[in-house]
């Protein structure tokens, strides 16, 4: 214990060395207060701490007070550090008389965001605790319990506010935390690298960082897949599917069934076989569980047979087999390797990756298990065995694997029915609350309406589940437990989730305990959201938290205006954020035949590279011309994102920026996919300096 707890303070100093402390307070009573990244008490702990953590309520002024509403600060300093010499500091006072306009109330800091918003990319995104702004700490502080969902256009800083949210609450809740993690959920193993470095940088190590391609422990999603069969297999209509697909491998055969034994001959008939399903499937256990029940039932009709051939009286009294001679009757028959046969064949034990692979592998399956599909669209799900999974099947195993129930041992068949037991007492939970609440207003986060986790479920049973002594992080330990629930669930670019992967992300947490933030502009994927109320009306109805970002860090005001345009061809409704900067570089845009276009794009990628010096560029191109554009340019579609230049389709740069983006062939992008106009909205806001797009005619 006490080991682990020095063990866990060395890596936070570690992690904090640089800027340590980047803030200081001058409150109008004299008092000076220093923020950092890390808390340190002065050693006579009767005097207030020497440095307050970024985290820690005495912090929040730092990030909150303005001229209006200034909290008691008269000065607020940046403080800016190389190694542990101080180079610069920037000062604010707090006083309404000095002239600012309007909205740039609103920014904090000044110069040392636009500082931080104008330096060079380097393909791995940084934290920004010297500058989170106050619309950004709201979110980030917000409560633990229930449902947060953030919506904010690119560049707000969703994705750096759910990671600061993910650390602030760490800190805040550690007790409740601690022990079961926090999941984060990102689009694409691109992103995750890219974000990577911020939680550690933070101290942070209990965050699990997982794709949906990759949350099913021990399988991992590589195989592409055609539009049409990843929105079906996204559809909620797979639950139904599934259960089919399960009841499908309960087999009930047209004829009786023989099999040798040492006994001789026996046969079933499909009434006793019927029969035994029935008393399994009443059990409403998962499949790979009721088999017990089926089997013992097989076995009792079997066991009959015998004690009627072997047993009977030929006086005509009664079987001279008693009850124990015909349990070990069936006992004995229980290890013919024909009995088991027959019975692997009648109710074969499962596993997930079987049956998905099974149910996707015969098109006489896929017209049984889902009779409502035509046959392109059965056509469009065949695939070949052990071809790997594709994202969208990840959260079908998981699926399959709460339908089948564990194959092996006990101890894994306890987990499961506790889990099963805490998800009913959730529900139950649930229908207490809604049943005694008249009204709800989401917006209040003290409203003692709202779903408050502690409201259903013991502390007590929380803490008690995943205690373990192998010395694993709680994030390890996590990742490789498919049953494991977490503290708290972060979902970003949460727009792309199927609702199957929805249901597999609230498997996942029995508290309801989760930050959602997306934008519904860049929903790319077949299957991803329109709307926040179709997510989520499954699962909280309409009980959760909404908060907006506003205000662009990204994308400067001259790029915006070309993601304005694009924006009103999704929906004319719809307005892009306000940009925090411009810069000089204008957007531009040439348009080239379809021979010059290699051509162009190599003295393209000459030119910017020499105009943004040590930062990185990203050329964004269709799907379909990706390879051959970067054979011809010799580029890795592949490479990592440190890579002064970057070749990649939009799928794998959501959530991602460079200093200079080259959009090729927008029109293209546009119509590669049903929501070819968001990916062409994300492909023109990925750039924190320089756009140029190049288009093809003809
Ligand atoms: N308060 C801030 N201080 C400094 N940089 C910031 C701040 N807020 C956001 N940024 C920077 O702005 C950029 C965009 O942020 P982020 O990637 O989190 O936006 P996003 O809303 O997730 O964008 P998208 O929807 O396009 O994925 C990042 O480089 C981030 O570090």
């Amino acid at each position: 214990m006490t080991v682990a707890m020095y063990g866990r303070r060395l890596s936070e100093v570690d992690s904090v060395e640089y800027g340590l402390c980047f803030g200081r307070l001058d409150f109008d009573d004299g008092v000076t207060r220093y923020v950092g990244r890390t808390g340190l008490l002065d050693p006579d702990r009767s005097k207030p701490p020497l440095l307050v953590d970024w985290r820690a309520d005495a912090a929040r002024p730092f990030y909150q007070a303005t001229a209006a509403a200034p909290e008691g600060v008269r000065r607020r300093r940046h403080i800016h550090t190389s190694g542990r010499t101080v180079t610069d500091v920037n000062d604010e006072v707090l006083d309404l008389s000095a002239p600012r306009s309007e909205w740039r109330e609103e920014v904090t800091g000044e110069a040392a965001l636009l500082a931080a918003l104008t330096a060079d990319r380097t393909g791995r995104m940084r934290d920004i605790v010297e500058t989170i702004q106050s619309e950004q700490d709201a979110i980030i502080r917000s409560g633990l319990d229930g449902v947060l969902v953030v919506q904010g256009g690119p560049g707000t800083g969703k994705t750096a506010v759910a990671l600061h949210r993910a650390a602030y609450l760490l800190y805040e809740h550690r007790d409740r935390l601690a022990k079961r993690g926090v999941l984060l959920i990102g689009p694409s193993p691109t992103f995750l690298r890219y974000i990577g470095d911020v939680l550690p940088g933070l101290a942070e190590t209990d965050v699990l960082l997982r794709t949906i391609g990759d949350l099913y422990p021990g399988e991992s999603a590589d195989r592409p897949e055609v539009e049409g069969a990843a929105a079906i297999k996204g559809d909620l209509s797979m639950v139904e599917v599934m259960r089919r697909a399960v009841a499908d491998r309960q087999r009930v055969p047209d004829s009786s069934v023989d099999m040798d034994t040492e006994y001789g001959p026996l046969l079933l008939t499909p009434e006793e076989i019927a029969e035994a399903r029935a008393a399994a499937r009443s059990t409403d256990r998962p499949h790979n569980r009721a088999r017990a029940v089926f089997v013992t039932a097989v076995l009792a009709a079997l066991a009959a047979q015998v004690a009627h051939r072997i047993g009977e009286d030929p006086l005509g009294g009664e079987n001279l087999l008693g009850e124990a001679d015909v349990d070990e009757v069936a006992a004995e028959l229980a290890v013919e390797p024909d009995v088991q046969a027959v019975l692997d064949w009648l109710w074969p034990v499962l596993t997930p990756q079987q049956l998905v692979a099974g149910l996707f592998g015969t098109d006489a399956r896929i017209a049984s298990a889902a009779p409502d599909l035509t046959a392109a669209q059965r056509r469009d799900l065949l695939r070949p065995a052990r071809s790997g999974w594709s994202v969208s099947e990840i959260p079908l195993l998981d699926e399959a694997a709460e339908l089948l129930g564990e194959v092996d041992g006990s101890a894994a068949n306890d987990r499961e029915e506790r889990r099963r037991a805490e998800r009913a007492a959730y529900a139950q939970g649930v229908l207490d609350i809604a049943a005694g609440s008249a009204s709800i207003d989401v917006e209040d986060e003290d409203d003692p309406e709202i779903l408050l986790v502690t409201d259903i479920m013991d502390a007590a049973i929380l803490g008690e589940r995943h205690v373990d002594a192998s010395g694993a992080t709680t994030a390890e330990r996590a990742a490789a437990d498919r049953l494991w629930t977490f503290g708290h669930i972060v979902v970003d670019e949460a727009q792309e989730l199927s609702p199957m992967a929805w249901r597999m992300v609230m498997r996942r947490s029995v508290t309801r305990s989760l930050t959602v933030v997306g934008d519904l502009a860049q929903t790319g994927a077949a299957h991803g959201a329109s709307s926040w109320d179709e997510v989520l009306g499954e699962y909280v109805a309409d009980r959760y938290r909404f908060r907006e970002l506003t205000v662009s860090y990204r994308t400067p005001a001259s790029i915006m205006s070309v993601a304005a345009e694009v924006l009103s061809r999704i929906d004319p409704r719809l307005s892009v954020p306000r940009a925090v900067r411009d810069v000089e570089d204008e957007p531009w845009r040439v348009l080239v035949s379809e021979s010059a276009l290699v051509r162009e794009l190599a003295s393209s990628i000459d030119r910017e590279r020499e105009l943004i010096g040590d930062g990185r560029l990203g050329v964004i191109v269709p799907r379909g011309r990706q390879l051959a554009l970067a054979g011809a340019l010799g580029l890795d579609v592949a490479g990592d994102l440190t890579e002064p230049v970057v070749i990649s389709s939009v799928d794998r740069v959501k959530g991602l920026e460079f200093d200079a983006v080259v959009v090729v062939d927008g029109p293209g992008i546009v119509a590669e996919s049903r929501h070819g106009l968001n990916d062409l909205y994300v492909a023109v806001t990925r750039a924190t300096r320089r756009l140029g797009r190049i288009d093809v005619t003809g």
